[in-house]
């Protein structure tokens, strides 16, 4: 088994969610959504280390009963994801590595390990979900312009794993010219790879949104229930 050190980008305001306090750092039963997070990928025997992207500016990383464990490291957040991504790359020393959400705590281990056996490949993988809906591309003033196929149209989720090197390389290039990267994938695509989908399941949400937090406990509570 390719063992690996896990990124967590967790340096993120969480604006859309509205909340008082970082969402990364909301209750979700009994601990943390980060918490979460954390504790789900390191069950995996594949996950030696996990180095957190955190703002400078955090209040709450360091009052985590889970910090004292010693797989896992800080990194300083940056401006953008992908400045907290690139940020703690300089902390991973593994070939591989593997990003994921901190707003994803819901990742099934049975996902986990689809990745992985995708993972040596060296264009890397992604985590991915089939659009199931009908897709519109909106005109900006609130009306419909276009349909857009949604064949071979996919979400993106995370975790997303790469050659660190590589990764750190796309990310820098990405960076230097200015580009706005929302996942790893991008900047792996910008630099000619082709990176490959593996397929995921749809309750591996990332919590955007006040309504997302509900349904992340509810399919958290599912995740436990079934071992999964
Ligand atoms: N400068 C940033 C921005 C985001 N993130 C992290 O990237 C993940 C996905 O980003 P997103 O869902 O957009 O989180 P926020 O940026 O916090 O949300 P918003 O855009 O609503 O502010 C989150 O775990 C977030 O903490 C990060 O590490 N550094
Ligand atoms: C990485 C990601 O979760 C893949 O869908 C997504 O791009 C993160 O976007 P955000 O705007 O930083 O939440």
């Amino acid at each position: 088994m390719i063992k690996m050190t896990a990124v967590v980008p967790a340096a993120g305001v969480g604006k859309r969610m509205g909340s008082t306090i970082p969402k990364q750092y909301l209750p979700l039963g009994d601990k943390t959504v980060l918490e979460h997070t954390l504790m789900r990928l390191l069950s995996h025997p594949a996950i030696e280390r996990v180095v957190v992207a955190v703002s400078p500016e955090d209040q709450w990383f360091g009052t985590l009963p889970l910090v004292s464990d010693p797989r896992i490291a800080r990194a300083a957040g940056g401006r953008e994801r992908a400045d907290s991504v690139l940020n703690a790359l300089t902390q991973v020393t593994s070939e591989q590595v593997l990003v994921h959400d901190a707003a994803r705590p819901c990742l099934a281990m049975e996902d986990l390990d689809a990745l992985l056996a995708a993972a040596n490949q060296p264009q890397g993988a992604i985590l991915a979900s089939r659009v199931r809906d009908t897709m519109k591309r909106g005109d900006g003033c609130g009306a419909i312009a276009e349909s857009v196929s949604r064949n071979e149209l996919w979400h993106a989720l995370t975790p997303q794993c790469f050659n660190t090197r590589e990764l750190q390389r796309a990310l820098s290039k990405a960076l230097e010219q200015g580009l706005t990267i929302t996942d790893e994938a991008s900047a792996m695509e910008l630099a000619g790879f082709h990176p490959l989908l593996v397929p995921g399941r749809a309750d591996n949400i990332k919590i955007t949104q006040p309504e997302d937090l509900a349904l992340a406990g509810f399919f958290l509570q599912q995740l436990k229930e079934n071992n999964s």
